[in-house]
């Protein structure tokens, strides 16, 4: 089970001094999209080219134009790049192609996807790397997890590795684990505490046991 941080509310300055100090307890480093949305793919390339070790992943959830926006994502220097489960089947066949081309990834993001099962069913079909169950920010204030959208994600897909994001803190992280993931994502887990060092090493240390 991997670990992955995600940075949504930092420019590049920030985000290279929170990777700095927790780096040696992540696998996957996500540059978040509002951190595309202010900064461009350059948070991508700055990030790649400061930590070469992990692996970066644009959390573009792009929606159309698969193959050119993976294409521009790798170029910055992702290994990973998102693509939203409500998009077009050849928009995420695009983006798998795209991504085949060298070796990067694509993670597909559930979030707002309506029949989670039959829908990671098809995606899986499609040769994604990933498939994610996501409480988005708008969710989570809504009260709602994916612990349970996990599981039944899990039921179906039988060829991509599965993740899950949203609102997780070390308090709901031993419930992620016992749903088996295969990556799990965390932002505001880590970021938003005080010690951020020690909450991401005390997460890696319950996901590398898992
Ligand atoms: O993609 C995102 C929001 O759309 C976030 O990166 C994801 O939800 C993880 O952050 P957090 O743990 O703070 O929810």
């Amino acid at each position: 089970m991997k670990l992955q941080l995600a940075l949504d509310l930092v420019d590049i300055a920030g985000a290279k001094a929170i990777v700095a100090e927790v780096a040696e307890f992540i696998d996957i480093v996500e540059i978040g999209t509002p951190v595309v949305i202010n900064e461009g793919l350059h948070a991508v390339k700055a990030i790649k080219d400061a930590f070469p070790a992990l692996t970066v992943l644009a959390d573009l959830k792009i929606m159309d134009a698969g193959g050119y926006e993976v294409m521009k994502a790798v170029e910055a220097g992702a290994g990973i790049v998102t693509v939203l489960g409500v998009s077009d089947d050849s928009t995420i066949r695009g983006a798998v192609e795209e991504a085949k081309k060298t070796g990067a990834e694509i993670l597909v993001d559930l979030i707002n996807v309506k029949d989670l099962k039959a829908r990671a069913a098809e995606v899986d079909a499609l040769g994604v790397d990933y498939i994610c169950v996501h409480s988005g920010y708008d969710h989570q204030a809504e009260g709602k997890n994916s612990f349970e959208d996990l599981r039944a994600i899990k039921s179906v897909v039988t060829k991509a590795k599965t993740a899950i994001a949203g609102g997780i803190k070390l308090s709901t992280l031993p419930e992620v684990i016992a749903a088996n993931p295969d990556l799990v994502i965390v932002g505001g887990g880590i970021t938003g505490e005080a010690d951020q060092k020690a909450a991401a090493a005390e997460m890696k240390r319950l996901v590398s046991q898992a």
